[in-house]
């Protein structure tokens, strides 16, 4: 298979977009492009990035009434992304019906407990629950639903893993060892990831922050 490494475009600008992904895309093996790039660059920018021949992760993280949810997925379905996020709090019937919306291919994948909270964070939201707990139930609730996996931080994926064996799992928090985490609080290296079961992992400002984004790409490709 290809690399497990997805970089995480996050820009607006289309040009910086471009020119990290031309530089990065023979170590990686696809390209993530989240709300920024998406506000800014619409579906047009996307298929700019898609030209340059690597999969597309589109990472909207929707999360609304299951029509709009819905109805959002049809809107984008000549983009064909390879991966496509929602938030599992969005309910089981939203998690069914983006499911259904979605083209044929797509991996649909939920959301669990963002990796830049932590379980006082939880707390603060009223949910009463440690990260772990809150990722095994919303990973029960995604397969139940008939997501094709979830997101979650490095540190819960191997028991999501045990409880959902067919399931794809998107890790994001990924720091090389002695990595600046930045705004993430649940952070793992992409070794141990990829060793706790991670399919794919995201990867951002350690790549696209590096003086030279490919060397970079590269050095953590070889750790895997
Ligand atoms: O869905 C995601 O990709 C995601 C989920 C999550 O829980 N945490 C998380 O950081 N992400 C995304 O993963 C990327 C992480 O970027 P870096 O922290 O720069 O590596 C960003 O694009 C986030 O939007």
């Amino acid at each position: 298979m290809g690399s497990r490494i997805y970089v995480a475009l996050d820009t607006p600008e289309l040009a910086q977009a471009l020119s990290i992904a031309g530089r990065v895309r023979h170590h990686v093996g696809g390209f993530k492009v989240g709300l920024e790039f998406f506000v800014a660059n619409g579906a047009a920018g996307v298929r700019e990035v898609a030209a340059l021949g690597l999969p597309i992760f589109l990472d909207l993280k929707l999360h609304d009434i299951p029509n709009t949810v819905a109805s959002a997925i049809q809107a984008l379905h000549d983009l064909h992304p390879a991966v496509l996020t929602i938030h599992t709090a969005g309910g089981r019937a939203m998690m069914e019906d983006a499911k259904a919306a979605a083209p044929p291919g797509t991996k649909v994948v939920g959301v669990t407990v963002l990796t830049s909270l932590d379980g006082r964070d939880l707390a603060s939201i009223g949910v009463d629950a440690a990260p772990s707990a809150q990722v095994e139930r919303l990973a029960d609730l995604a397969a139940e639903a008939g997501l094709d996996g979830i997101v979650c931080s490095g540190a819960e994926v191997a028991a999501a893993h045990a409880r959902w064996k067919h399931g794809f799992f998107v890790v994001p928090g990924v720091r090389p060892a002695g990595g600046d985490a930045g705004d993430q609080k649940r952070v793992i290296t992409p070794r141990a990831a990829v060793d706790a079961g991670a399919s794919i992992l995201v990867i951002g400002r350690p790549i696209t922050k590096a003086e030279d984004p490919d060397a970079a790409a590269r050095a953590i490709a070889a750790t895997l």
